[in-house]
């Protein structure tokens, strides 16, 4: 048996704000550094270690491992970083107020860009402020690849090799595995371990800042449910993600 510890990052400036992030880089705000530190005690009070830990490459993402391995000891531990885990990117709505956005384009809509499974958002324009079109952290990836917006299928099509090429390879030689990374990136791979239908996955939340613990069989399939290092706190902050369109 092999264990695979995911952890969304805290609370981002952006989310504070309620803006659609996806890969614009912005930081942890006070609560998420917070979050992110409550997620080292976690692990550390539930005496779990970390052989590796992967992260995507935005600084959210890496402050929350960095802040959480710190507090659980934990900072010597390898890291492997990529593009495949970053969060889904949200096209043409990165920037945008997510309650406005609501408000402007109904229910409807906006719950169909947000979590249907296979409709991404419009296409971002490579000189939107909001852009990553030349951003040099993805300088070693084929630009063809990177994208302009994503479903969350598109967001499974690009992480599942990186699972399968990267991640599986660890977690089969017995490491114990590490995942900082983020919303989206999460119910992709969440998805894909659980074997959630298609329908059902718009139903899944992902909380900031909280350990989801999967203990893995040898061929890498759940030998139970997965669990939260804390449950009550996981419930609630899965709530407030799925309310945040309606949030002022
Ligand atoms: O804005 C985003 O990038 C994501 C995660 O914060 O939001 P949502 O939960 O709306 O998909």
């Amino acid at each position: 048996m092999v264990k695979l510890i995911l952890v969304r990052h805290g609370q981002s400036t952006w989310n504070e704000k309620n803006l659609f992030t996806g890969w614009v880089d912005c930081r942890l705000s006070d609560i998420g550094e917070k979050e992110a530190a409550r997620a080292g005690e976690l692990l550390k009070e539930a005496n779990l270690k970390g052989d590796v830990l992967y992260t995507s490459k935005l600084s959210r993402a890496i402050q929350t491992a960095n802040i959480a391995l710190n507090t659980a000891d934990q900072l010597y531990i390898p890291v492997k970083r990529s593009w495949r885990l970053n969060e889904r990117h949200y096209g043409a709505l990165q920037g945008k107020d997510k309650a406005a956005t609501l408000e402007e384009y109904g229910q409807e809509k906006f719950q169909t860009w947000r979590r249907s499974f296979d409709v991404p958002p419009p296409v971002i324009a490579d000189d939107s402020e909001f852009s990553q079109a030349g951003d040099e952290r993805y300088r070693d990836v084929d630009p063809s690849v990177l994208p302009k917006t994503e479903s969350l299928k598109l967001v499974i099509d690009r992480l599942l090799p990186y699972w399968q090429d990267e991640i599986s390879k660890d977690l089969l030689e017995g490491k114990t595995v590490i995942v900082a990374a983020h919303g989206n990136s999460l119910r992709a791979l969440v998805k894909h371990l659980d074997n959630i239908s298609d329908d059902d996955i718009a139903g899944l939340n992902i909380p900031t800042g909280i350990p989801l613990v999967y203990e893995l069989d040898e061929k890498l399939q759940p030998t139970k449910p997965a669990y939260y290092l804390d449950p009550e706190a996981a419930a609630a902050g899965a709530a407030a993600v799925a309310a945040q369109g309606s949030k002022k």
